[in-house]
């Protein structure tokens, strides 16, 4: 039980986290506890976050716990579809390990750099990434340069900055297994 609640995302109302789990319990199983069915909302950058009104009480939450990567990248030509704010980003960037913001002449992106170990693994590895990006129709830049140093940089061109998408690729490449391709790591 307590391992499933662990899993369940987590309903953040203001500070406190119930899991959601707990909320049938919380408001009675009986299931007429008078929440209402969930909306879906996506906010313009594709956040998706859901509403829950209960006895008429609208709360907002985001399942916190949900993980990027678990998520599906919306099409680039979506209605709607802007730029977030480099406030949003820097609140998002913590969930992709490794990637850091980049604010090129006003376009913020993603970056993440990988030394491999010959030219052919960092084919490798593009490949690698390939596969996600075209699954998801959402695709990186990918920069090979002196053989072994590998970047990935990764931004909504439909919009000209960053969107949810972006960091959904960014923590499904980090889902990556890569090990078997990259430079070993020289001790300090
Ligand atoms: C219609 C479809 O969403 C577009 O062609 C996609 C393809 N891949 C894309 N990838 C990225 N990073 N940005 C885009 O705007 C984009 N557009």
């Amino acid at each position: 039980m307590i391992a499933r609640m662990l899993r369940t995302p987590f309903l953040s109302l203001s500070k406190f986290q119930v899991p959601l789990v707990s909320l049938p319990v919380l408001l009675g199983s009986h299931g007429r506890c008078g929440t209402q069915v969930i909306e879906n909302n996506r906010d313009p950058t594709g956040i998706s976050s859901n509403k829950i009104s209960v006895y008429g009480f609208r709360m907002f939450f985001t399942a916190t716990a949900k993980d990027l990567s678990a998520k599906k990248c919306v099409p680039c030509n979506t209605k709607d579809l802007r730029a977030m704010t480099e406030e949003t980003a820097s609140k998002l960037i913590p969930k992709v390990d490794g990637w850091n913001l980049a604010n090129e002449g006003g376009t913020l992106k993603l970056k993440r750099s990988w030394k491999v170990k010959s030219f052919t693994k960092g084919l490798e590895m593009f490949q690698l990434i390939s596969d996600i990006a075209e699954a998801e129709g959402h695709h990186p830049d990918l920069h090979l340069v002196g053989w072994n140093n590998v970047t990935v940089e990764i931004w909504t061109h439909a919009v000209g900055g960053l969107t949810e998408n972006d960091f959904i690729l960014a923590a499904k490449i980090n889902t990556l297994d890569l090990h078997h391709l990259l430079r070993k790591k020289v001790s300090a």
